[in-house]
């Protein structure tokens, strides 16, 4: 191929118009391109109104995929300039429709599809070139997108949009970033049976099987890219917190759907009680839902309840967990071990044995309640309006992606309240006028980044608890100031900064750091790249 084809036909050496004359000249790119030459500002202002003229959210998914396709500098420069128009589609909620509909729109490959056929090749699927200034992954088998279920290879769709955020927020560069699936086939059967699925048409390999694939992935993985980052994302309940343990020591690496969700709505809540001057520890806290999500931030606010003093049981007696078959209580269910650690003590809740939520929450009085269980309308009118008759702000948090999987609508929640309800939500949704507090997004977006990026300056051996505390905890002070619980969305490059800084100085702390310096913000920054074009060559 011609270098001229190279360029315009790489996503990243692509400029489109905005490539100069004297470029044009030295690539023979003239004729291949219109006369007019552009700028990225003329070029995102084309773009931007191209958007504007689309019917709906999916629509532009689907022009922005095909954008970050062609033009990656153009597309990150547009995310960058319009986060807050843009992160609801390149991101949650939009992206969840992205991954149901991506064998529909799919057009051209980006990252790598690892399928379950090829495991003998992983090793020369990694080894292209164009991936040798990998720094970090995003990685999921699509069994559980969002609260979604199983979209097989359209999972795919997770790890970009994340990764685009990588960018947006944490200032990597998009050539040092790759999204992967593992491909090892899908339950779903309407995937299986759709004539267009993109992905390997099989039931899910599962059992020692599937391990030993995953084993093969994280070891050619650990090979190709030492040091690299490796971020797990939406696996489902089970594996999410097994491979966490299993390969967290092999190489750098986080369970974003645990440790990144339980920093956010931890660093929210420290952020309320900042306000309101009362400790975490003298909250009653509900966890609806004990799956991987539910179980990370009931550790992680143990973890923050005994850096306030109390010992591990007093900690644990502030949080009540339900999960499918209702409140935990010890010997009753049939729970995973991370969600046992949060049974009630036998005898103490017998009578609340197959009770609602309704009924729990008028016995319990939780002054916070939080919703990870992907189950729309979990929190009903019944159960909001017990905790508001016992409560003057109950904080309550229906987590669960995207919208229409959320516990609750914000709208709903100020109304059951009188609008006294401090609301956080893992998807955006439309402000509440009613609301005393504005509406909160708490969204691990506000963690990933920086945490990535924190670890990867320092040049961490590995993700501790710790760091996912001080990310928590930088966040609550990021939001001193900010009228919401969190800073907003557009302040999210800043916060990943902060977030960043804070994690390389536990990294220091925690004797997991190889890179030392005495000024972690001035360094990071200086490593966080902004959306521009650079000369060809
Ligand atoms: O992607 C999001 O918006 C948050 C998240 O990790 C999930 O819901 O799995
Ligand atoms: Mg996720």
């Amino acid at each position: 191929m011609s270098r001229a084809r190279e360029l315009l036909s790489d996503p990243l050496t692509n400029k489109g118009t905005a490539f100069t004359e004297e470029e044009r000249d030295r690539f023979r790119l003239h004729g291949l391109l219109p006369p007019h030459v552009g700028t990225l500002e003329s070029q995102m202002e084309r773009r931007w109104r191209a958007l504007g003229a689309l019917p709906d959210n999916f629509q532009r998914y689907s022009f922005l995929r095909d954008l970050q396709d062609s033009n990656e500098i153009l597309f990150h420069a547009l995310v960058a300039n319009n986060i807050e128009a843009l992160l609801p589609i390149v991101y949650t909620p939009t992206v969840g429709e992205g991954c149901q509909r991506f064998s529909e729109i799919w057009r051209r490959p980006r990252g790598l599809f690892l399928s379950y056929p090829n495991r003998h090749r992983i090793k020369e699927m990694l080894a292209d070139p164009a991936y040798d200034r990998v720094r970090a992954i995003v990685v999921s088998d699509g069994e559980r997108i969002l609260g979604l279920g199983d979209q097989g290879a359209g999972g795919m769709g997770i790890p970009i949009g994340k990764l685009a955020l990588y960018t947006a927020c944490g200032g990597f560069h998009p050539g040092e970033l790759l999204p992967i699936l593992l491909d090892v086939g899908t339950d779903n059967a309407r995937l299986r049976n759709d004539p267009l699925y993109i992905g390997w048409r099989h039931e899910r390999v599962r059992g020692p099987d599937y391990d030993a694939f995953v084993d093969a992935f994280v070891a050619a993985v650990a090979e190709r890219w030492p040091g690299a980052l490796l971020q797990w994302e939406d696996f489902a309940g089970a594996n999410a917190a097994r491979l966490l343990d299993r390969h967290r020591d092999q190489l750098l690496s986080f369970n974003d759907d645990i440790q990144g969700t339980a920093a956010v709505a931890v660093g929210t809540l420290l952020s309320a009680m900042r306000r309101t001057g009362r400790p975490l520890s003298a909250q009653r806290i509900l966890l609806f839902g004990a799956g991987a999500a539910g179980t990370g931030i009931g550790s992680l606010l143990i973890a923050a309840m005994r850096a306030e003093g109390l010992d591990e049981a007093a900690a644990r007696a502030t949080i009540w967990a339900i999960d499918r078959d209702g409140l935990i209580r010890e010997g009753a269910n049939q729970v995973s071990e991370a969600a046992r650690r949060f049974a009630r003590p036998a005898g103490e809740a017998d009578d609340l044995a197959g009770a609602d939520l309704a009924t729990i929450v008028a016995r319990v009085a939780p002054t916070v309640m939080i919703g990870v269980s992907g189950q729309s309308g979990a929190f009903t009118e019944d159960a909001v309006r017990a905790m508001a008759a016992a409560v003057d702000r109950p904080i309550i948090f229906p987590l669960s992606n995207p919208a229409s999987h959320a516990e609750a609508r914000p709208d709903m929640l100020s109304a059951w309240t009188e609008g006294r309800a401090i609301i956080g939500t893992g998807s955006p949704f439309p402000p509440v006028k009613a609301a005393l507090t504005p509406v909160t997004q708490v969204n691990n977006v506000y963690i990933f980044p920086g945490v990535a990026l924190g670890a990867l300056a320092a040049g961490a051996r590995g993700v501790s608890d710790a760091m996912f505390m001080a990310s928590a905890r930088a966040l609550a002070e990021a939001a001193d100031g900010a009228s919401a619980l969190l800073p907003p969305v557009t302040a999210l490059r800043d916060v990943a900064l902060t977030v960043a800084t804070a994690v390389a100085e536990q990294a220091v702390a925690d004797g997991l750091a190889t890179v030392a310096t005495d000024d972690w913000r001035t360094r990071i920054a200086a490593m966080m790249w902004t959306p521009e074009y650079a000369a060809a060559e």
